[in-house]
């Protein structure tokens, strides 16, 4: 059991023993609800604050739990604990058939998915007070036994609630210390390069949603008993979910113990200006906090104690460096022979954007073990070959094969499976991510599929041979361009990929770091990777590839061993008078 779980059990445990303990029960009631607030807080944060899918259709999916308890136990006379496994159920099945059609959607991110989150919210209701679930009354609970889990009914109500609260808690850091966890905080800063690293972007969304649908169903399903009169005006209003938002931002969406530390300050500022007839005062005094954290603790009180920490461990010295690996010692060099088998094959690889033919029937193959270089003008099409070619972009007509495999149309994060790896020719790592982070997590899920151990062992060697192990603790942000580049090669390398693209990694480079980045790029390829390499930086090209293809408006123009090429009449008029001044 990790440290955190054990925390939650033990709280969780010595909370449980409050009701035997003789107290007022002004305790019990105030502890309901800062673990009623600790469930909906908590469970929106599993999709919302890890995967930055702002919903603000909880109180839709709280709603729901609550009139399954209430029309299974109310209306149909179910025993009330018999209904909690279907107030879990029903939202989760409905966050499910809405991620089904929502996730799948590229524009629906951002304030579109949350205001889409929020309408759901009101057609439920509609839904609920037009038709015999509900049909305008209400409903009683008043008849509906409480179950005997403590000595009073108060105290069962609490026992059950607390229990919840204990299950989301463990739910939560279990997510976000697993695969999925890392997933959905990739998804989080850069959605797009983590299904290309090999995210599986769609199930992990679905996953979180469904999680943190059934969690908030299962609060309502326990809350319709507590208030024992169930209403659509007091359900299905905006004030769960702007509550859960405001609690999580308050104590920090990176955290699974984030939004419980939101939902206590904040239920327990509430209850006390509430016990002393002061309502409105603690409403603005909640306001207040939080224009405040806001402002200064952008990530939350538990975040900012988080960062504060880290901060200390990055002054701390650094560990000590990890032998170089076998794998980075330079081996005798492979060349590849020029009968190799093809290790990708494209055939009539077509792009088209909006009025952009930016690739037009593309036949190319690149053969096990070479370095291919891929040159011509701006605007060409090379950036949109990797990009398609790494299922970046879909393509619009041809076909990929990759080692015999047909990945035409396959999501990009099982292009990332089956061995192809990419850089970005702008840095595109995860923000909020360390260096270590950012190359483990690819390690964890690019073709190497490693454990998390063994994928942060893998990621130190790849920082170690990129020189940037005395960065591993610093934020992307921290970094230099030249760091920040390195840092992409040693992303794509630990997914231990067998096709590497790299695109433009050398651009921006001082004449030194361009040395240093070709001597790095040989030791690639040294280790048995092929190489798709698209680069401006003609000596560079001269000294890597071992054969080029050149494109001009989409369309390849010329391919072969670069002497030639560079001698074609063709490439000499749409490129190279260009690329001399490059
Ligand atoms: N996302 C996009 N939306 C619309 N048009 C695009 C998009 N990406 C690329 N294009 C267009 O496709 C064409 C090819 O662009 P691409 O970036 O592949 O060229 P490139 O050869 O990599 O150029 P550079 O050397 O400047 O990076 C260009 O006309 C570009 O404007």
């Amino acid at each position: 059991m990790n440290k955190g779980i054990a925390a939650i059990v033990a709280a969780g445990a010595a909370l449980a023993t409050l009701p035997w303990l003789g107290l007022p029960p002004f305790y019990e009631s105030i502890l309901y609800l800062v673990c009623h607030w600790i469930v909906l807080a908590v469970s929106w944060n599993i999709l919302s604050g890890y995967s930055g899918y702002f919903s603000f259709g909880h109180g839709a999916f709280f709603g729901i739990g609550m009139y399954a308890s209430a029309v299974f136990a109310g209306k149909l006379g179910w025993p009330f604990l018999a209904t909690l496994p279907m107030a879990a159920l029903l939202p989760a099945l409905l966050g499910l058939f809405i991620g089904f059609v929502v996730f799948r959607v590229k524009a629906v991110r951002g304030e579109l998915f949350a205001l889409l989150t929020l309408a759901v919210t009101f057609v439920v209701a509609t839904i609920i007070i037009n038709t015999p679930i509900d049909g305008g009354p209400g409903i009683y609970l008043n008849a509906v036994e409480v179950p005997h889990v403590g000595p009073s009914p108060a105290s069962s109500l609490y026992l059950m609630i607390l229990l919840a609260a204990v299950l989301t808690l463990v739910a939560a850091c279990k997510v976000q210390g697993s695969k999925l966890g890392i997933g959905l905080f990739a998804i989080h800063d850069d959605e797009d390069v983590a299904e290309v690293m090999g995210v599986p972007t769609f199930r992990y969304k679905l996953l979180a949603f469904a999680l943190s649908c059934a969690l908030a169903g299962l609060a309502g399903g326990i809350h319709a008993l507590f208030v024992s009169y169930v209403t659509v005006g007091e359900t299905f209003n905006i004030t769960v979910p702007l509550t859960v938002v405001l609690m999580s931002v308050l104590g920090g969406t990176r955290h699974w113990a984030g939004p419980a530390v939101g939902a206590a300050a904040i239920t327990a500022l509430q209850y006390f200006f509430t016990a002393g007839d002061h309502a409105v005062a603690g409403r603005a005094a909640v306001g207040a906090i939080l224009v405040v954290v806001i402002l200064f603790l952008p990530e939350g009180i538990l975040g900012q104690v988080l960062k504060r920490r880290a901060a200390k461990r990055k002054d701390a010295p650094a560990p000590a460096p990890v032998a170089v690996p076998q794998a980075v010692v330079p081996t005798a060099s492979v060349r590849p022979h020029p009968t190799a088998a093809p290790l990708l094959e494209v055939r009539g690889l077509s792009k088209a954007f909006k009025g952009v033919q930016a690739l037009d029937g593309v036949d190319l193959q690149v053969r096990q073990g070479e370095i291919l270089g891929l040159l011509g003008p701006n605007g060409s099409g090379k950036s949109t070959f990797i990009n398609v070619v790494s299922g970046h972009y879909p393509l619009s007509a041809g076909r990929i094969v990759f080692d015999g495999q047909d990945l035409t149309g396959v999501p990009a994060h099982r292009m990332a499976h089956a061995g192809i790896a990419r850089t970005y020719q702008i840095p595109r790592p995860f923000a909020h991510m360390t260096v270590l982070q950012n190359v483990a997590m690819v390690a964890m899920f690019g073709c190497a599929s490693l454990d998390e151990k063994s994928a942060e062992r893998e990621a130190w060697k790849w920082l170690e041979f990129t020189g940037l192990q005395g960065r591993a603790q610093a934020l992307p942000d921290d970094l230099n361009l030249h760091q920040r580049k390195f840092l992409e090669l040693a992303r794509a390398l630990a997914a231990r990929p067998r096709l590497v693209l790299l695109d433009e990694v050398l651009s921006g480079l001082t004449p030194g770091e361009i040395n240093e980045a070709i001597e790095l790029i040989r030791r690639i390829r040294d280790q048995g990777a092929t190489i798709v390499f698209v680069e401006h930086v003609m000596r560079a090209v001269m000294a890597l590839t071992d054969r080029i293809v050149v494109l001009n408006h989409g369309k390849l123009i010329a391919q072969g061993h670069a002497n030639e090429v560079m001698r074609d009449a063709q490439v000499v008029s749409a490129y190279l008078g260009k690329a001399a001044h490059a």
